[in-house]
């Protein structure tokens, strides 16, 4: 019978199958980060039990640590250092492999899981974190899990889950010059909604995205779940197979070729059942930015704030309201020109090299615009350091942008990066929700060479206009 990805990962992981269709699925790699593992590693201590795989286990800080980069002389914020020193006493105790802030690999975890060679094709990936998805940009089937289930996995390596239903995006067509990775998965968001892929898990296809680099498929499959589905996958091709030879963790010489014979098995067979299918043409995408508190409320930057009273839905005007309101933005406004005043490039959907040179391609022989702060953060220190190699940090602290350590950053506000009320944000990260980037912030979510321009314009730009 044909299969399509999903369904040949899930078959190679399932352990035991029960009569309800629960499934025991083998995990082949596990990323811990501060936020969510230290329930569960209290849990097995108070049951006696060992991480029953360190081998594939990995921890690393993330979320609440500061970019600053005093950083490594101690953390002020008290609940972020007990985060901190919590899973340092825990990685100790229990022997899993960890990267601290003084190592160069420290970063995003969804940034170094894939930068590593740790996420491959064909692997089962898991984190107590809702952007694993991102991983499936490999060809992975990765996805978020609960700390209780975090637990689960420490414990046993294996996870009960019910299979997903499978949905195909396709993106056909050619992205035009000054869209991304990030204007794609924001199109898709914009047209099949934040509850668009309840209940699947999204293969995203087509010729746009076979076009895409590795940077651009992780920022998809990032966002795969702001599309409410379990997880995004990619299949993986030539350019996943050139991004992964090389990396530390990824098998070497014969294992690589023949893992590379296995990977190609894993693309969906010809007449492969989907549930569900999207279909975009890339040729349509214009730069995208949101305007409102859901990663579906977007619109090009050449569009207009929608106006509640078109809205013939009772509670979707008063939603639609609330969004204005907060954002404080008028109906029927031409979003380009809106005023910013912070400007935020990072997090696991845009800190990676790519986005850093697309960024700096637009700050080049620029400044940033009166008033405005820039923060630029790096996904891991190796992207820090690759970048400053290349020339970028120079191009970005010229400009009067902040260059800072690897991290989560502003994308959330669990460290001192955080918008105060009533700021208006420029953002490459993935969530827009009321208060995500620090109480009463508000923000704008783009792509990178959308926010480079944003910052050296004040406004919101259309970043075509500028190259
Ligand atoms: C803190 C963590 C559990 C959370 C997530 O699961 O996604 C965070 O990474 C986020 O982006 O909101
Ligand atoms: S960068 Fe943002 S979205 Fe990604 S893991 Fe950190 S907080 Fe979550």
């Amino acid at each position: 019978m044909s299969r399509t990805l999903f369904d040949k990962i899930w078959d190679a992981h399932v352990v035991e199958r029960l009569e309800d269709g629960t499934c025991v699925l083998y995990i082949d790699r596990h990323l811990v980060h501060e936020v969510t593992s230290p329930q569960a590693f209290e849990g097995l201590r108070l049951a006696g039990r060992k991480v029953r795989r360190v081998d594939e286990t990995i921890a690393v800080v993330d979320h609440n640590i500061p970019t600053d980069a005093d950083r490594l002389n101690g953390i002020n914020e008290p609940e972020s250092k007990l985060q901190i020193e919590t899973l340092e006493a825990n990685v100790a105790a229990f022997g899993v492999p960890y990267f601290p802030v003084s190592d160069a690999r420290q970063g995003i975890v969804h940034v170094i899981g894939p930068e590593q060679g740790i996420s491959l094709p064909g692997f089962t990936i898991v984190c107590g974190d809702s952007h694993t998805s991102t991983h499936g940009a490999l060809g992975a089937l990765a996805f978020g899990i609960g700390t209780s289930e975090v637990e689960h996995v420490l414990a046993t390596q294996t996870l009960l889950q019910k299979p997903a239903k499978n949905m195909l995006v396709r993106v056909d067509g050619v992205l035009p010059p000054g869209c991304t990775g990030k204007d794609i998965v924001l199109a898709i968001i914009g047209k099949i909604g934040t509850a668009g892929g309840t209940g699947h898990v999204i293969e995203f296809g087509g010729e746009a995205i076979r076009a895409l680099d590795m940077a651009g498929r992780l920022t998809v499959c990032n966002m795969s779940i702001e599309a409410g589905a379990r997880a995004g996958l990619i299949a993986p091709d030539e350019t996943t197979f050139e991004y992964i030879e090389g990396r530390p963790y990824a098998p070497k010489g014969e294992d690589f070729e023949k893992a590379v014979a296995y990977w190609k098995t894993l693309p969906s067979d010809e007449g492969a059942h989907y549930d569900k299918i999207v279909v975009l043409n890339a040729a349509e995408i214009v730069p995208q930015v949101t305007w409102g508190t859901s990663p579906e409320a977007v619109i090009p930057i050449t569009g207009t704030v929608p106006d509640p009273q078109a809205e013939p839905d009772e509670a979707r005007r008063a939603q639609l309201q609330q969004m204005l309101r907060y954002m404080d933005l008028q109906p029927g406004q031409k979003i380009a020109g809106t005023k910013v005043d912070v400007v935020f490039i990072g997090s696991c959907t845009n800190s990676r090299i790519e986005d850093m040179r697309a960024a700096a391609a637009v700050a080049k022989g620029r400044h940033v615009a009166p008033g405005v702060r820039v923060l630029v953060v790096p996904g891991s220190g190796l992207v820090k350091a690759q970048a400053e190699a290349e020339g970028l940090a120079k191009i970005f602290t010229d400009a009067g942008f902040e260059w800072r350590e690897a991290g989560c950053s502003m994308c959330l506000g669990m460290n001192p990066d955080k918008l105060t009320p009533g700021q208006r944000c420029a953002s490459t990260s993935n969530r827009n929700f009321e208060g995500r980037q620090g109480p009463g912030g508000r923000t704008h979510l783009l792509s990178p060479a959308m926010a480079a321009a944003a910052a050296v314009t004040g406004v919101l730009t259309d970043v075509r206009e500028l190259v």
